[in-house]
C-alpha cells in the first residue's frame, strides 16, 4: 500500500518546498489540479527536475484532448497521469495511449461517477491502470467521505489498482487501511500540518500496521 501527498496549494515555491519536506516518506508526489491551473506543468517539470527518482502524479484531471494534454504531462515527468472517468471513452483512450507510449500510467478519477463499478471495469478494459475513488472538496463540505464508495468498489476490483482520496486524515486512515487499497492519497491533513514531516510520517506508519 502507498501514500501519496496530494499538494493542493497554488503558490509554486511553497508546494515545492512542502514536496521535498516529504519526498523520502511518502511514495507518489501529486501536483494538485490547482496549481496545475495556475502555474500549468512548470511545478510537474520543477520538480521531476529537482528529484527525478520522485514517483510524481500530475492531476490533469483531463476531460477532452486526452491526447495532447496527456502528453504535456507525460513530457514534463509526470509518471503518472489523470483523466477523468466521466470523460468520453474516445479520450481515455487517447490518454491511455499516450502515456502508455511514453511508459507512463494513467489513474481514472471516478469523482462524480454513479455507478462506479461498472465504469471502473470500463476504464480497466480500456487500459487504464490505476482507479480513483474519489470525494472531492465541495462533496466533503456537505460531509461526504470515499468510505463507502470504497468499500463497494473493493468487492467488485482488484482493490490493489484503487487509489481512495477525499478527505483522508490521521484520524480516518485506518478504516481506509483496513479495505487495501493500493494508494492512499491525503492532501489538506498533510499540507495544512502544523509539522508535514511528523503527519506524513504518523500516515505511513498506519499503513504498515
Ligand atoms: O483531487 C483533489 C481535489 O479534487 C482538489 O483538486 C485533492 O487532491 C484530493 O481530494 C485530496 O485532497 P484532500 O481531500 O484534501 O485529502
Amino acid at each position: 500500500m502507498k501514500l501519496q501527498i496530494a499538494i493542493d496549494l497554488t503558490e509554486m515555491g511553497k508546494a515545492l518546498c512542502l514536496a521535498e519536506k516529504v519526498k523520502d516518506i511518502v511514495d507518489i508526489v501529486e501536483i494538485g489540479t490547482p496549481l496545475i491551473i495556475k502555474e500549468g506543468m512548470h511545478p510537474v517539470r520543477a520538480l521531476k527536475s529537482k528529484f527525478p527518482e520522485l514517483c510524481v502524479l500530475a492531476d490533469t484531471k483531463i476531460m477532452d484532448g486526452g491526447a495532447i494534454e496527456c502528453h504535456d504531462a507525460c513530457e514534463a515527468g509526470a509518471d503518472i497521469v489523470t483523466v477523468l472517468a466521466l470523460a468520453d471513452q474516445a479520450t481515455i483512450t487517447e490518454v491511455v495511449k499516450t502515456a502508455h507510449a511514453a511508459g507512463k500510467q494513467v489513474l481514472a478519477d471516478l469523482i462524480g461517477v454513479d455507478d462506479l463499478a461498472t465504469k471502473a471495469q470500463l476504464c480497466l478494459t480500456l487500459g487504464v491502470d490505476l482507479i480513483g475513488v474519489h470525494t472531492g472538496v465541495d462533496r466533503q463540505k456537505q460531509g461526504g467521505t470515499p468510505l463507502k464508495d470504497l468499500t463497494l468498489l473493493a468487492e467488485k476490483i482488484d482493490p490493489s489498482k484503487i487509489a481512495v482520496a477525499g478527505g483522508v486524515s490521521l484520524q480516518t486512515i485506518d478504516d481506509y487501511v483496513r479495505l487495501k487499497p493500493g494508494i492512499i492519497i491525503a492532501g489538506s491533513a498533510l499540507y495544512n500540518a502544523a509539522d508535514i514531516k511528523q503527519a506524513a510520517l504518523a500516515m505511513k506508519g498506519c499503513l504498515r500496521k
